[in-house]
């Protein structure tokens, strides 16, 4: 688990510990001062038989035992008062110490996935991911760390307080050592295989939990209408109600024995002062001693109780660690942009640097007998692809459909890399070094555009505070996408207005032409526009590529075409089968050429 902590925090922990320890040393002396208050408060003439009173009263120029008593009583109030401070400072310490733990865990995990690679969301969940960032760290936090870091402090306290108990009364410190501590051992050690499960229950059920929701949410809309609100919450119910259970179930077990233990500590007080009382022996002389284990155990069962509850949670928990440690650690994602979070505990993760200087694009993007396999899939999506994309050329992906076109397009995007093949931009091959370089000279414009709730100006300038906001750079896209009257004219608050979750209060033209809006924003060199399938009609489809093609410029337009109707005035169609490329020419030679591509096309 340490893998987990910075090395700032595993320093930050040091001082921690030594409060801990802080904690323990008056703790034992609250009880070590109990003893000879007691003492003197049952014989106040023992004062003249123990040297060290003997010496502290004549040192101090008492002439009287009750005055004596008086400073006696204050300073074991004293003491009292100050262990208990430090006790809920070192609390604090921990408290504080454990959140802070959580708040870096969080935002390396947040960095982490969103440094890998694409191809590694392709498989993971994001419902689980967001879990992962926001509900799992929390749980290591409170589940975890807290009560390791309890059973530390108490473990301290309870072995000062044996060792005291020990000064007094080896053998009958001994035996309480061994009844309540063992009954302690006894109980976890019964329980520590239920505590794993139902730990590992609750992480599953956590998971569909978040799924459900997630999922209902994401397909509001399909929901709504085929009224399937019950299927969702008849997913919800179950992982919700496993979920609950193995959170109940993990608090009784590691509540459960104190109040058994209490009651076994209360009984053999009472008996002891019975067998006392019965043997004819007075109970004056058993007192202090008595009282000194009354003391010790108010102070030593809480500290045994927190000491179990700590292993009991920590066990409850080892899933939470394994997880966290598994993506952390032994996946690596801890790597890259979220290294600088471990040793700036209060950074955020540093944005990815969108600015990096630009892979020189002045000729030719080739692709060289490029393949790609998924990753578990038999088949490869893409077979020896090999073509070329000179600069400011108008080209289509086409292709029936599961061709391998977004295969394709995510390659030129550099978010997959090749399995075999090699892209090249100006005769330089494109390597995870210098993919960020290559990805600086793109827009893309995916089939779905995803706003954010922010305004028409945010949404553009995608990914920027509002403060970096160039409004200039914004009214250029916008215009450049054929949006600007609509923003100006037809919005209550121009390129201020709310856009509203995922864009809600635009229709599905408007959102497809902000997405476009937003691949121009840092004025690319290279477009990649995956064409709608859904949101624009025919006509709108054709006449925003007709657009864009107008408005090229200098730029390379690489457009995913679904519908054929929309790339008739493309330089070069890429016509994709089964992830070969089956045809390649102008739109008219391929039509009448009479290949696949002019059914598709006529169809
Ligand atoms: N994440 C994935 N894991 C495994 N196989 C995948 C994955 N994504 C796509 N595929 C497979 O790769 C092939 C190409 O898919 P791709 O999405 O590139 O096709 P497409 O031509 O863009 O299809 P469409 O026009 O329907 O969007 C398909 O057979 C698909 O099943």
């Amino acid at each position: 688990m340490l893998a987990l902590f910075s090395p700032a925090e595993r320093v930050r922990f040091i001082g921690v510990f030594a409060a801990m320890l802080g904690m323990g040393v008056l703790q034992m002396a609250g009880v070590g001062v109990i003893l000879p208050f007691v003492s003197l408060l049952s014989d106040p003439s023992s004062i003249h038989n123990n040297a060290f009173l003997e010496a502290l009263y004549n040192g101090l120029g008492f002439d009287s035992t009750n005055s004596f008593l008086i400073l006696l009583g204050s300073v074991l109030l004293v003491v009292l008062v100050v262990s208990n401070v430090i006790t809920a400072f070192t609390l604090w310490l921990m408290t504080h110490f454990a959140w802070s733990v959580q708040r870096r865990v969080s935002s390396r995990l947040l960095a982490g996935y969103l440094a890998q690679p694409y191809e590694a969301f392709l498989n993971r969940n994001s419902a689980e991911t967001g879990k992962n960032i926001l509900i799992e760290s929390q749980q290591f936090a409170n589940g975890v760390l807290m009560p390791a870091m309890k059973s530390m402090a108490f473990g301290i306290t309870a072995l000062m307080i044996v060792g005291f108990l020990f000064w007094v009364n080896p053998l009958l410190a001994l035996a309480v050592t061994l009844i309540f501590g063992g009954a302690y051992l006894l109980v976890y050690l019964t329980i520590r295989r239920v505590l794993l499960s139902i730990g590992h229950e609750r992480m599953q059920a956590n998971t569909e939990r978040f799924q459900a929701v997630d999922e209902a949410f994401g397909s509001v809309k399909e929901v709504k209408v085929l009224g399937r609100e019950g299927h969702f919450l008849e997913r919800y119910e179950p992982a919700a109600s496993t979920f609950a259970t193995a959170m109940a179930k993990s608090q009784l077990l590691g509540q459960i024995p104190r109040y058994a233990i209490e009651g076994l500590a209360f009984g053999i007080v009472m008996g002891a002062m019975l067998f006392v009382l019965a043997s004819g022996q007075g109970l004056q002389s058993a007192l202090p001693v008595a009282s000194a284990f009354v003391v010790a155990g108010y102070r030593l069962l809480p500290a045994l109780q927190n000491l179990y509850q700590g292993f009991a949670q920590w066990r409850f928990n080892q899933s939470v660690v394994d997880t966290l440690h598994n993506d952390l650690v032994a996946h690596g994602i801890s790597g890259g942009a979220c290294d600088f979070a471990s040793t700036h505990a209060g950074a955020q993760p540093a944005p990815p640097d969108k600015s990096a200087a630009k892979l020189p694009f002045e000729d030719t993007l080739q692709l060289d007998q490029v393949s790609y396999s998924y990753p578990a899939a038999d088949e490869p999506s893409l077979r020896g692809i090999s073509i070329t994309i000179p600069k400011n050329s108008f080209v289509a992906l086409t292709g029936t459909t599961g061709a391998g076109k977004t295969t394709l397009a995510d390659i030129i995007l550099g978010l997959l890399e090749p399995s075999a093949g090699e892209i090249r931009v100006d005769g330089t091959a494109l390597t995870p070094e210098n993919r960020r370089q290559w990805q600086a000279n793109i827009g893309y414009v995916p089939q779905e555009i995803y706003l954010t709730d922010s305004t028409v100006a945010g949404n553009i300038a995608y990914g920027l505070p509002d403060e970096a906001i160039d409004n200039t750079a914004v009214e250029r896209a916008a215009r450049i996408a054929n949006i600007h009257d609509f923003i100006a004219d037809k919005l209550p608050s121009g390129y201020q207005t709310q856009v509203g979750e995922r864009g809600v209060r635009l229709s599905g033209g408007q959102r497809q032409r902000i997405g476009i809006a937003r691949a121009l924003y840092h004025d690319p060199s290279v477009i990649v526009l995956d064409e709608a399938t859904s949101a624009l009609d025919n006509e709108t489809e054709r006449r925003i590529v007709d657009e864009l093609d107008a408005m090229r410029g200098g730029r390379t337009l690489i457009v995913i075409a679904h519908r054929l109707t929309t790339v008739q005035k493309c330089h070069n169609v890429f016509m994709l089968d089964q992830g070969r490329l089956a045809a390649e020419g102008p739109y008219e030679e391929l039509v009448l050429g009479g290949s696949t591509f002019d059914k598709a096309a006529k169809s």
